[in-house]
């Protein structure tokens, strides 16, 4: 073998070939691809933001690539497109990494993965879109493909979100959707002040600024891992979205109640709950996946959490001594994730119309079984992190139309710019600050 191989872009396009080709979760496949003793620890944000990047842009690089390639994208090799895609992302969205490189990474790794002619095949594609760089970017992309080119978007959610909102929403969505997410915390007051925990912070070299949403809210400025920082492991904070943080603020638990959080891992709100009430008794926490239950915990002990009761349980199946046993509820429900595109992209690829239909359906089961745990006077906060409206308000509307004693409560308090009117709240992504988060409050009548 003439070439070196560069091991972090083999190893990245070997994650998006799992990843796109045989339908590996993105999260576990680069996970493991992380781990590998080969990469050293300087090269795994690399391998990271090739994934991630290419997942994100990926409407927006098979453009380029189709709109330079002899053969058509549907035909060229599963191996050799991922190869492609990452020369063209590397070329477009990575300032620091110059074109020469991108271009003979790619290459070489076409003599490895591909038979034939294929390097020749690869240098040319990318050389002619190197050559026409200037004019590729000048392109202006109009109407649906500003979407579905411009914001990698799959043409079936853009239909599926414009006849839910206004252009301008959807377009501002998708734009927002694409760009990188703020790494927010929640104080731990349980242990902490937010003053202290900003000097703790700085003494380890983090530089904060202030939450935009919550008092109780930081914005850290830190992009590496921190999980191994002394505040940390000593559970000053939890990384939490702060419209996330909200649903638990709206809920308002009280010591002394008792408090369901029914689909709950990895326990970013339950922890939250838990540090309301001070760890007093009271506080359930369910899912429906052993695994996750572990997160739970785990975050749990980390925050000095020593009174939440994790269980497993399915909320879909109804639990006759459940039955008007709980002064409040949360159901956090699974969901599209649509509010999340900027942290999880491949949100985006994964998901399908059958999906999100068969999840409103779940949504509102849970729903139903939620309110009958209810006691009278109950308060059940729903909230999902999508935009959806099917999801969102029509689960609800849904659960109000089938139950009499059931009242959807006004929203007294709350920043205007995120009611989408005095019933709920919904939160879009937006540069800097918050994720995109839906919340509802419901209450049982005596
Ligand atoms: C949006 S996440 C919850 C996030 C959590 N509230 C937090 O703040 O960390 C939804 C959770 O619902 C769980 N889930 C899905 N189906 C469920 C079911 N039938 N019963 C209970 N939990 C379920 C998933 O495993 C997932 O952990």
């Amino acid at each position: 073998m003439g070439y070196k191989i560069d091991y972090p872009r083999e190893l990245a396009v070997k994650t998006l070939y799992e990843i796109n080709h045989n339908k590996a979760f993105v999260n576990i496949a680069l996970k493991k691809s992380l781990k590998d003793p080969k990469l050293s620890s300087i090269d795994k944000p690399f391998v990271n933001t090739l994934v991630y990047g290419v997942i994100k842009h990926m409407s927006y690089c098979d453009w380029v690539i189709s709109n330079h390639s002899k053969i058509k994208l549907k035909k060229i090799a599963p191996m050799l497109l991922e190869i492609l895609r990452i020369g063209v992302y590397q070329v477009f969205f990575l300032d620091k990494v110059p074109h020469f490189a991108a271009v003979n990474e790619s290459v070489n790794l076409s003599k490895k993965y591909s038979k034939g002619k294929s390097d020749k095949f690869v240098n040319g594609v990318l050389r002619s879109i190197l050559r026409n760089k200037e004019e590729i970017l000048q392109h202006r992309f109009e109407g649906d493909e500003k979407l579905t080119i411009q914001y990698s978007a799959p043409i079936w959610l853009v239909k599926m979100l414009k006849e839910q909102y206004p252009i301008e929403v959807v377009e501002i969505f998708f734009e927002e959707s694409m760009k990188n997410a703020p790494i927010t915390a929640r104080v731990n007051r349980l242990k902490t002040t937010k003053e202290e925990l900003k000097k703790s912070l700085a003494t380890e070299g983090i530089g904060v600024e202030d939450g935009k949403l919550r008092d109780y809210s930081i914005i850290i400025n830190q992009f590496s891992d921190i999980s191994k920082n002394p505040s940390y492991q000593e559970g000053l904070f939890i990384i939490q979205d702060e419209a996330a943080m909200m649903t638990v603020d709206l809920l308002d638990p009280k010591p002394g109640e008792k408090i369901l959080d029914m689909c709950s891992a990895p326990g970013g709100k339950t922890t939250h709950i838990g540090e309301m009430i001070k760890d007093t008794h009271g506080l359930t926490a369910r899912d429906i996946y052993d695994h996750k239950l572990k997160l739970i915990d785990e975050n749990c002990k980390r925050l000095g959490l020593k009174n939440v009761q994790i269980e497993l349980k399915d909320g879909l199946k109804f639990y006759p001594e459940d039955e008007e046993k709980y002064d409040k509820i949360l159901l956090d429900a699974p969901c599209s994730g649509l509010g999340i595109l900027r942290r999880k992209p491949d949100i985006k690829w994964n998901l399908s119309e059958e999906g999100i239909k068969a999840i409103i359906q779940i949504q509102k089961s849970l729903i139903k079984n939620a309110f009958d745990y209810l006691k009278p006077g109950g308060i059940l906060v729903y909230s999902t992190c999508t935009i959806n409206r099917q999801e969102n308000e029509e689960v609800v509307h849904d659960l109000i139309e089938n139950n009499k004693s059931a009242s959807l409560l006004s929203l007294k308090g709350i920043d205007e710019s995120i009611l989408l009117n005095k019933h709920f709240v919904q939160t879009f992504p937006k540069e800097g600050q918050w994720d995109g988060f839906f919340m509802s409050k419901i209450q049982k009548r005596t």
